[in-house]
């Protein structure tokens, strides 16, 4: 790529556009953006020719079409780097979360997730304070269930520190991105399927749910029965303002921490043995 382009643009009566676009495309047939009154050629070759191609044509018919041409020499932006350089890796409790364009971190967990429509980059504040709660929490032998995977990340990481991981999520988008980023880390699951924790077949040491609070208040039951006794429940998702709410449907378990992150609460609870 160069490092700069020549951008031609012919302002003309609007019913005249298709014209000298065709007779543009068969002496030049690349860069064509055709609007309002408004032919714009983008090469970066010099467009010099075009553009005398354009009055000389002009000359020659005996209708006149007045057309005014500015052309420019630009810089060329390299449009997928200035992508790549908008997503930045993240550091979150034991974890290096980076796109795979991004070397790993050797004093890390190192998690890769390129950016897809699921959700979970580790750059929201939910994301981010269950990974701490992991890093604190999930030991390896453990068994977790990710319930709203979405990208797979938190089960990633509890996977990459040893524990054995079910995964769910209602989206089928976030299924098959879920799938992809485990192949990308090289890890297995020990299950994933498209629906939620009323599928579940076991109980778990830990339940992580990072959905919205009105979905956790929803489905509360099931999470608390899927989390064997003595284990541990990770719920985020919480906007402050519903905290109050969520409390109210867990309140017979014991609460362990409670992680502040902008307005999002993480709470992590105990589910007490005979509890
Ligand atoms: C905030 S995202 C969390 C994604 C990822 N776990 C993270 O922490 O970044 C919530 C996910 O929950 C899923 N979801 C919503 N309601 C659900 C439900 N009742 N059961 C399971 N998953 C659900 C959504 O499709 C979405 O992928």
């Amino acid at each position: 790529m160069q490092d700069k382009y020549y951008e031609l643009t012919i302002t003309l009566d609007d019913t005249y556009v298709d014209f000298i676009a065709d007779f543009i495309a068969n002496i030049y047939g690349e860069g064509l953006e055709l609007g309002t009154g408004k032919i714009i050629v983008r090469s970066e070759s010099d467009l010099t020719f075009v553009k005398d191609a354009l009055v000389s044509l002009a000359g020659t018919l005996s209708n006149a079409i007045k057309m005014d041409y500015t052309l420019e020499e630009k810089e060329n932006i390299d449009w997928i780097k200035t992508y790549q350089d908008s997503i930045q890796p993240i550091e979150a409790g034991k974890f290096y979360i980076f796109p795979s364009w991004y070397a790993p971190k050797e004093e890390c967990i190192n998690i890769k997730i390129d950016p897809a429509l699921a959700f979970g980059s580790g750059h929201h504040a939910t994301t981010f304070s269950c990974l701490e709660a992991i890093s604190t929490y999930v030991d390896a032998g453990k068994s977790v269930i990710d319930v709203g995977c979405g990208s797979g990340i938190l089960g990633l990481a509890c996977k990459k520190l040893g524990a054995n991981v079910e995964l769910c999520d209602t989206d089928p988008l976030s299924v098959e991105s879920c799938k992809e980023n485990f192949t990308l880390n090289e890890e297995t699951y020990d299950k994933l399927w498209e629906g939620s924790i009323d599928k579940a077949e076991g109980t778990y040491d830990i339940v992580i749910a990072n959905i919205i609070a009105d979905v956790l208040r929803f489905i509360a039951k099931d999470l608390k029965s899927a989390c064997k006794e003595d284990g541990l429940l990770i719920l985020s998702g919480i906007l402050d303002k519903k905290e109050d709410l969520v409390v109210e449907s867990f309140k017979e378990l014991t609460l362990v921490q409670r992680i502040l992150k902008d307005e999002w609460v993480t709470l992590v609870y105990k589910k007490e043995i005979n509890g």
